[in-house]
């Protein structure tokens, strides 16, 4: 594909996008329909569609209009390029601009691809980060990789990646991080992690990990374990006996089989089955995503004010029942990948509110500013 035939289907891909499809959905309807685009192609309007989404905002702008054209007319103004060399309705470029492509300025909120309603929480949040961090918001995000050390110490993960052409750099949120810097899309065909030693993680998923008080022979829950990315995490750690619980059950299917590329065993337990007495429980909950938009674009303009109250109310239950069914020494460790005061210190204060008994010994913010996805996460102990 011409590099023009590109944008036209990035345009197409993006208009389904726009009238409700889920930007992989769509995505993979491109592909199932273009078998004359080859991986180079596929992973080019990947990334022209996922750049377009997380600049969504701004590029319409620019771009004169909230469409797959408008989008990418933008991108192309974003980038200083001149799109009458791209838009010249040859082969399969798209079609010569017209006066309905004249473009606005992206200033303020628009600039920032900051959805109006959420500036003043964020900024609230970030203080004066919080134009470097929407900004940050609007780049791809780095890929990290964290080395299992149940399987290898670092220095030989990276040894074994860099045989195989994939570069990494160390990076100081977590010990087990690398950054990659070459070669991403080497990675999932990779011997280093087809053996295990080497799993798909954001650095601060890492470093809330690393946060936790693990130590040998604890009974520790993932409570919200999803596709148990953080019950792995926890399970390499020391030598833990690991359950992993999910509202719903369809999200663990990976978990057996990543367990046991990566050597480690993890326990799946039904909601009904859960037991009492747990060292550590972490709840991952289910948040607003803010701090992980790079990578779900969509996520940022989806967000309403109603949704993110559903989301405050769901994260309040789970931090209740979690605390029921801890050990009277243990630690419940909360966590999001948001970076609004509402899912983070707010929700804190008023769990300690509703539970006298209990303190917060630690609290920590990852900021995007920092290179990987914003987190927080909190530690919850009983009085003692
Ligand atoms: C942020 S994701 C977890 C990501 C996962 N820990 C990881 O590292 O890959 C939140 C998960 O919470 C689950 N969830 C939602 N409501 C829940 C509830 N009331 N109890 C337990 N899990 C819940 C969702 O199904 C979702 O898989």
């Amino acid at each position: 594909m011409t590099p023009q035939a590109r944008l036209s289907a990035a345009i197409e891909v993006l208009d389904q996008i726009l009238a409700g499809a889920a930007a992989e959905q769509a995505l993979t309807n491109w592909g199932r329909a273009s078998r004359f685009a080859g991986s180079g192609d596929r992973a080019g309007v990947r990334d022209l569609v996922f750049d377009a989404l997380r600049c969504r905002r701004s590029y319409a702008a620019l771009g004169g209009a909230l469409s797959g054209r408008g989008l990418v007319l933008g991108g192309l103004r974003d980038r200083g390029l001149d799109p009458a060399e791209w838009f010249t309705g040859i082969g399969h470029a798209p079609s010569v601009l017209g006066a309905a492509d004249a473009g606005f300025p992206a200033e303020g909120n628009v600039g920032l691809d900051c959805p109006d309603w959420l500036a003043d929480p964020l900024q609230a949040a970030l203080g004066d980060d919080f134009a470097g961090v929407m900004q940050a918001m609007r780049r791809r995000a780095p890929i990290f990789l964290r080395v299992n050390l149940a399987k290898a110490a670092v220095a030989e993960a990276r040894a074994a990646l860099a045989d195989e052409g994939i570069l990494c750099r160390l990076n100081s949120l977590a010990k087990t991080a690398l950054e990659v810097t070459e070669n991403a899309r080497k990675i999932q065909n990779s011997q280093a992690y087809l053996s295990g030693m080497v799993e798909l993680q954001d650095a601060a998923s890492q470093a809330v990990i690393a946060a936790l008080p693990l130590r040998d022979g604890q009974r520790v829950l993932d409570y919200c374990s999803g596709g148990g990315g953080k019950a792995l995490a926890m399970a390499a750690q020391a030598r833990l006996d690991v359950d992993a619980h999910d509202v719903d059950p369809r999200r663990m299917r990976d978990i057996p089989a990543r367990a046991a590329r990566a050597g480690v065993q993890i326990k799946l337990v039904e909601t009904a089955a859960i037991g009492t007495g747990y060292d550590v429980i972490l709840t991952d909950v289910p948040c607003s995503g803010s701090g992980s938009w790079r990578r779900d674009p969509q996520g940022k303009w989806a967000l309403t004010p109603a949704r993110l109250a559903e989301l405050c109310a769901i994260q309040a239950d789970i931090l209740d029942r979690a605390a029921q069914i801890v050990a009277p020494t243990g630690t419940l460790a909360y966590a999001t990948c948001s970076m609004l005061r509402a899912e983070n210190e707010d929700q804190i204060a008023q769990f300690l509110k509703r539970n006298p008994a209990w303190h917060s010994p630690h609290q920590q913010r990852f900021s995007p500013l920092q290179g990987a996805d914003g987190f927080f996460v909190a530690l919850l102990t009983r009085e003692s």
